[in-house]
């Protein structure tokens, strides 16, 4: 090599002088117009954006995003220079305007800033910190912040993380998923911005989750994260306030629908798993409408899951158990536990048919048992209780549909109120995953004092804090320190007086999934079994001791989610064996995998869980 053309190779701090020189005034990539004089780049996709000389973000034009392998790798929408001062402002006047009048959320907003910023600089140090104090910081780049960052994103938006893929980009996906830099993925999660947590339909924004979902994964099951895509599937947006906003950074148009929305998401499974045919797919976040059929749709074909549907059930059935523990009864006793669920969406419906399972199998696992558990259920959406009398029933909901002639006997009728139904039932539990927040009003929670049990259990579950169905406050106040109380996103345990605490447990899906995905990677079980989930859920029930649960703890302590998840991700293991599923992982066969025991599987997971350490490195010429 010569001397000059090793000094322009494209790393070297010397060629960037020369190609920033070469660019001065005139064309710095910021003020780029017609006529004048290019800029020499000596690299291409991720390495433009991450060099802030180079990187134009949202301004990369379509055909520049295509001759520098950029498609994919930014939202759709091309800002011109000017819209990206214009979102830049936004954002600086609203946290300005926020810090004079000072509402609550704007702390949260600027910690996940700051950890954001980390996020972009180095990893390893962000996950050191996010690891090290995660019960602190998992309220920022999860569930309740991560929220506001989806709501505020096209405001946040600096550097682009994770890929997108839009309708726009129908022909192209099997080219563009090369255009991510890791030869190696692991864990994708994807979303199509439908139903960000009870938020609604956030569009293009949606990306936010899967970034928080991720964050977990690294943080709670070592997932590698140069082995991590969040992935954002833009079919466009039916949120009115998006399609109107000049700065959204999404398709402006409503969104796919049917058969030409499916071939969008089949086009991108094939894709990924085309160039990953290891990697396991988290569907997040997707409307109801396309949860339950993509579920069903890709489920024996590809390694995934459904996040809302299935690791929420699987959540909810180990707060159920131990609710039924903390009345100082055997687990067994849960298919005798009424159960009113408000909310039957993709994480209601996902509860009562995994809960419904759950029961058959300790009643006998045969058709009647299935049958029976039925009758402990009663749905409540929007439209008040479901029953047979439901015109244009969803069939999703249609087995839970209570029969005429018993809601008649039980003075109740199509449509009855929650706080009717609650009334009448004295349900053991009260389940919200409704979306509204203070569902569960002061009548709603006066009505469950008839409880025909000694410890009602409420579960809040709808995030984020604003749409919780009711506060650990209100419950407690309400329903004396003996009420279960678990919210979907952290909330303070209450002082009760004269010492005593009512505890606020969290209930959400961050106890799982992470467990879920690690144990089908490191089993390689082809799909994720019904087994292998409520394997992971019956682990989730165990782990709780029972001097807890009978002080009302049901779930551990977030501080200890790295422990929870090695367990879960080995419980998953050993079913996934069981099944005759796992094919192993790296250097560990599936014959292997069948002589380890439980302590060796423990130890597997231990050891292939990713830490935050710099690693040493080397130098190595091209
Ligand atoms: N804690 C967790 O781990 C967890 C997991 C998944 C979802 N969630 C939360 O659950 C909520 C719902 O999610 P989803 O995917 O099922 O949403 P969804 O939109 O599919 O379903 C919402 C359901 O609530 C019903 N509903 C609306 N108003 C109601 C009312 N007044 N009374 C009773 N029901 C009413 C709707 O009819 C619908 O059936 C969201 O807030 C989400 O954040 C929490
Ligand atoms: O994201 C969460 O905090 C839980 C759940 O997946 C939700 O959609 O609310
Ligand atoms: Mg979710």
């Amino acid at each position: 090599m010569t001397l000059s053309s090793s000094l322009l190779r494209r790393s070297s701090p010397i060629h960037r002088l020369i190609s920033a020189a070469s660019v001065a005034g005139s064309s710095r990539p910021f003020t780029t117009s017609e006529g004048s004089r290019p800029s020499i780049v000596h690299k291409r996709s991720i390495d433009i954006l991450h060099d802030p000389w180079f990187n134009k973000g949202t301004a990369f034009s379509m055909t520049e995003r295509d001759r520098l392998d950029l498609r994919g790798l930014l939202p759709p929408t091309v800002m011109s220079p000017q819209q990206q001062i214009d979102r830049f402002m936004v954002d600086l006047k609203r946290l300005e305007h926020h810090a004079r009048d000072g509402p609550s959320d704007t702390n949260a907003l600027a910690k996940w800033r700051i950890l954001n910023r980390c996020h972009d600089r180095n990893e390893t140090l962000y996950y050191k910190v996010l690891i090290d104090n995660i019960e602190e910081y998992a309220p920022i780049v999860y569930t309740p912040t991560v929220g506001l960052v989806c709501q505020n994103y096209s405001g946040l938006f600096r550097r682009p993380r994770g890929m997108y893929f839009s309708a726009e980009d129908r022909g192209e996906m099997m080219s563009m998923v090369y255009n991510w830099p890791a030869e190696q993925v692991d864990m994708i999660v994807v979303t199509d911005g439908s139903r960000i947590l009870g938020l609604g339909d956030l569009g293009v924004q949606g990306i936010g989750i899967a970034i928080g979902k991720l964050d977990l994964y690294v943080a709670a099951a070592g997932i590698n994260p140069q082995r991590v895509l969040p992935v954002m599937i833009d079919v466009g947006t039916n949120n009115e306030k998006l399609l109107k906003d000049p700065l959204y950074l999404g398709l402006q148009e409503h969104r796919l629908d049917g058969e030409a929305y499916l071939s969008v998401i089949d086009e991108f499974m094939e894709a990924v798993f085309t160039r990953w045919p290891h990697v396991i797919v988290q569907f997040e976040d997707f409307q109801s409408k396309w949860a339950f059929k993509l579920l069903e749709r890709y489920r024996n074909t590809y390694r995934m899951f459904n996040d809302d549907v299935q690791g929420t059930a699987g959540v909810a059935i180990a707060g159920l158990l131990g609710a039924v523990r903390a009345q100082g009864r055997p687990m067994i006793d849960f298919p005798k536990q009424k159960i009113v669920v408000a909310g039957a969406g993709s994480a209601g419906l996902g509860v009562v048919n995994a809960a419904r399972k759950t029961m058959a199998r300790m009643l006998g696992n045969n058709e009647s048992a299935f049958e029976s558990a039925r009758s402990q259920f009663w749905l409540v959406d929007a439209k008040g209780l479901i029953t047979e009398e439901r015109p244009n029933i969803d069939p999703n909901a249609l087995p839970f549909a209570r029969k005429l002639r018993d809601v008649e006997h039980q003075g109740l009728r199509e449509g009855a109120s929650l706080v009717e139904v609650v009334n009448k039932v004295k349900p053991d539990v009260l389940l919200g995953l409704s979306a509204v927040g203070g569902l569960f009003s002061k009548e709603v929670l006066e009505a469950l004092k008839g409880s025909s049990s000694t410890r009602p259990a409420v579960f809040a579950m709808s995030n984020p804090t604003k749409n919780a169905e009711c506060t650990p406050e209100e419950a407690f106040s309400i329903l004396g320190e003996h009420v279960i109380f678990a919210s979907g996103s952290p909330c303070s345990d209450v002082n009760l007086g004269d010492g005593k605490i009512g505890h606020c447990n969290q209930g959400n899906n961050m106890y799982l999934f992470p467990g879920i995905g690690l144990g089908t990677l490191l089993s390689g079980a082809r799909v994720v079994s019904d087994g292998m989930l409520q394997a992971a859920a019956e682990c989730l029930a165990a782990y709780m001791k029972e001097e807890e649960v009978l002080k009302g703890f049901i779930y551990p302590s977030i501080s200890s989610i790295r422990d929870i998840t090695k367990e879960v991700a080995a419980a998953v293991i050993q079913e996934a064996v069981a099944e005759d599923l796992a094919e192993g992982y790296r250097d560990m066969d599936a014959r292997e995998l069948q002589r380890l025991d439980k302590e060796e599987t423990l130890e597997y997971v231990k050891n292939n869980m990713w830490n935050p350490v710099y690693p040493t490195l080397v130098y190595k010429k091209d």
